[in-house]
């Protein structure tokens, strides 16, 4: 199984229908708290001003929520929104091409912002800071530079990965926001608000038991909800209830913590292999048979969030909750990574 397969995985999959669930303002956005005023005051600020938006980046976790707050800010800014990622725009005159022909006060989203070409970044400097272009014309001695005014636009970029921007680009930005998981309760909203859309009833013992079990993952809980609303209709139930949800996602082998089967492979390689760490993350890697990056970006952040894995400059160490929670006795002189915090930075 790859993380694809995995009805937990936080990326995006063929059958998400995010767009129909997607909330349009920033009212109905649940949770974020912190994130969402300030957008409010920024906005609000913005058009007050008659002036474009300054740019913003949000990154974090897949599936919480990064595309969806993009296209409210053009929204509630009232303005265009264009949409593009970093691996599409292969070539310099693409994006200046995008760029020229956005309106006064557009919203640009680039997706994926950290997968741009080196030199499609260089021109985004100018068009960024000064809402310029600089175009080189000709070639060998009678080439010459032009620079071209831009209309006043905002720059919204989206990455999952914050580590790998370059510093002058994430300079650029004046507003970053972080992305954070959401709590059971928000993710309770989230399910309550997605079945309304979905016309199916949810008790809200229903919508807590999913909420629980998405990883604080709005687009999970999105997914997990249409998948038990699957059971409920082929059992004859009206209402989903905490049972019916239950037996739904054990039979989808999603944990009381959310975990499936992927998870308990992680942890269980470093339980039982490497008698609870550490471990490096290329050799869980191999074993695991996946990708690097799919383990650092989609498989760790949430066991890190839920403390049953630590991230140590030696590698990965199980805490005590992990060893509960597989039911296994944790072997004489394990490393537990809560108490080796102290002796290196995070990797
Ligand atoms: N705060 C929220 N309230 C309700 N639904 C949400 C919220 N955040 C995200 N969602 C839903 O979760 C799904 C995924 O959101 P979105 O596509 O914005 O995530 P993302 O951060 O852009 O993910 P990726 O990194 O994979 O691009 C959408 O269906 C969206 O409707
Ligand atoms: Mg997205």
């Amino acid at each position: 199984m790859t993380d694809s397969d995995r009805i937990l995985t936080s990326q995006r999959r063929p059958e998400d229908v995010d767009a129909a669930l997607r909330p349009k303002s920033l009212d109905e956005f649940v949770g974020q708290q912190g994130a969402r005023d300030n957008l409010r005051v920024f906005i609000d600020a913005a058009k007050a001003r008659g002036d474009a938006l300054d740019h913003v980046l949000f990154f974090g976790p897949p599936g919480l929520g990064k595309t969806t707050l993009a296209q409210i800010i053009a929204r509630e800014l009232g303005v265009g929104f264009r949409a593009t990622s970093g691996p599409v725009i292969a070539k310099s005159g693409d994006l200046a091409a995008l760029l020229t022909n956005l309106e006064e006060g557009d919203v640009l989203f680039v997706d994926e912002i950290h997968r741009l070409a080196p030199a499609v970044e260089e021109v985004l400097y100018p068009a960024m800071e000064d809402r310029a272009l600089d175009l080189m014309i000709g070639e060998g001695p009678s080439a010459r530079s032009v620079r071209i005014d831009l209309p006043k636009f905002t720059l919204v970029g989206a990455t999952t990965r914050q580590g790998l921007l370059t510093t002058p680009l994430r300079d650029r930005f004046g507003i970053p926001v972080r992305l954070n998981f959401y709590s059971v309760a928000e993710l309770q909203k989230v399910v309550t608000r997605a079945a309304g859309l979905l016309d199916l009833h949810v008790a809200p013992e229903g919508a807590a038991e999913i909420a629980r079990r998405s990883r604080g993952t709005p687009r999970i809980a999105g997914r997990l909800l249409r998948r038990v609303r699957d059971f409920a209709n082929v059992a004859g139930e009206e209402t989903v209830g905490a049972k019916v949800a239950d037996a739904a996602l054990n039979r989808l082998e999603v944990d009381s913590l959310g975990l499936d089967a992927m998870d308990r492979r992680y942890l269980g390689m470093i339980a039982d292999i490497y008698r609870g760490g550490p471990v490096g993350v290329e050799t869980l890697a191999a074993g695991l048979s996946e990708p690097r990056d799919t383990i650092e970006e989609v498989i760790e952040p949430y066991l890190i969030q839920l403390g049953l894995v630590a991230r140590t400059a030696r590698g990965r160490c199980l805490n005590g909750p992990a060893w509960k929670h597989l039911g296994i006795e944790p072997p004489q002189g394990a490393q537990d990574g809560l108490f080796d915090q102290g002796s290196g930075a995070e990797i």
